[in-house]
């Protein structure tokens, strides 16, 4: 089956790609968004003056402040609003879902009472319905410039991976699927703590060489935590996870690598998150998987090091310092265990 509705929740920069590119793809579009005022330029002048300035518009994109207009009748509703809010949108129409229709979340974050994805809180909220997530190197604003960029679709629905395939996929955009719901999505949350310091390296004007050892090391770090938590290690090895962590550890174009940034020049945790005006999702999911890294006990040294960067006024010198006088590890996580170190 063909998407032939589909909705997207959330007025953000990447809800309104998404958005962008499902109208290009001729599908009838729905976007919803609390503002009025970008609603209304959305229709009538085809731009999203808060989030995408530059970027003209599919005229055919739809922007409605109703919900239900929305949802009614869409095959697929990307949610695709700060994890802090998605419980809450959700649950205000979970119950006006017709049983077919399909949820995909976007939203790289975590819960922080019981540690759930997104995908779980779709699941636990609208138990009957079909839950995907898409994940994967994918800024906003370059995907805008339409820019060549790829993405994972992942769902134990074939259906619904083969129909956001489908819908998604066009001469910029390019969608690859996955069965491992969680190994997708946890990538993506991690990897925008990892962002964050490598923020801090480059304001500290490290080299090259640090630069490369903090992103393949954030991967080994990314893939033991997400082992511990009975994920499959080898989907880090994908677009969702090394595609993801090399993206936002590299461009000023990523809010969390520029949160580390402002903060390697100096700038308090307020002044850089302030200055965004937009989410950086890696700031709480630093403190929920620190919390949860200190609960099962899972060697994380760059995790504990940016905590205590952010939340305790530590010198951000010190979290690439920190690996230099760590336990010596295994290169390849897994491939040479710790037993044999
Ligand atoms: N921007 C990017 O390049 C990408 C972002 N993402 C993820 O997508 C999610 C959304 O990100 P962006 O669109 O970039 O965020 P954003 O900061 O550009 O926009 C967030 C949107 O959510 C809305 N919002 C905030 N509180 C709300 C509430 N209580 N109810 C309803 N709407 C609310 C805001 O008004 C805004 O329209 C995040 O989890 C992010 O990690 C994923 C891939 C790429
Ligand atoms: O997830 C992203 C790109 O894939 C966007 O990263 P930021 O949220 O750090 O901007």
């Amino acid at each position: 089956m063909k998407i032939n509705k589909a909705a997207v929740i959330g007025g953000g920069s990447f809800g309104t790609v998404v958005a962008n590119i499902l109208a290009d793809n001729e599908i009838e579009t729905w976007q919803w968004l609390r503002d009025a005022t970008i609603a209304e330029s959305i229709n009538t002048h085809q731009k999203n003056d808060k989030y995408l300035p530059d970027t003209p518009l599919n005229p055919a994109l739809n922007a409605t402040t109703e919900l239900d207009e929305a949802i009614q009748g869409a095959d697929v509703i990307f949610v695709s609003v700060p994890s802090r809010y998605v419980r809450e949108v959700v649950s205000s129409f979970a119950a006006k879902l017709m049983p077919q229709q399909a949820l995909v979340s976007t939203t790289k974050g975590i819960e922080p009472e019981r540690f759930l994805l997104m995908s779980q809180v779709l699941e636990e909220l609208c138990p009957a319905n079909p839950v995907g997530v898409l994940s994967g190197p994918n800024l906003a604003k370059e995907i805008a410039r339409r820019e060549l960029a790829a993405t994972v679709i992942a769902s134990k629905n074939s259906d619904l991976r083969r129909n956001v395939q489908s819908g998604l996929s066009c001469s910029y955009f390019r969608v690859y699927a996955s069965d491992d719901l969680y190994g997708v999505e946890l990538s993506g949350a991690l990897k925008n703590i990892y962002a964050i310091v490598s923020g801090f390296v480059a304001a500290l004007g490290m080299g090259e060489n640090s630069r490369s050892m903090i992103i393949t090391r954030s991967l080994a770090e990314m893939s033991r935590f997400a082992v511990a938590l009975g994920a499959n290690p080898l989907t880090f090895l994908g677009l969702a996870g090394v595609g993801d962590l090399v993206v936002t550890c590299s461009s000023p174009l990523s809010r969390n690598y520029r949160v580390g940034y402002a903060i390697g020049e100096g700038k308090t945790l307020d002044e850089a998150v302030n200055s965004l005006g937009e989410v950086a999702e890696g700031v709480n999911t630093l403190r929920y998987v620190r919390a949860k890294a200190a609960e099962l006990d899972i060697y994380m040294p760059l995790v504990m090091g940016a905590y205590e960067v952010l939340f305790n006024g530590a010198d951000p010198r010190l979290v690439a310092q920190g690996l230099m006088s760590g336990d010596h590890a295994s290169d390849v996580e897994f491939a040479l265990p710790r037993s044999e170190i």
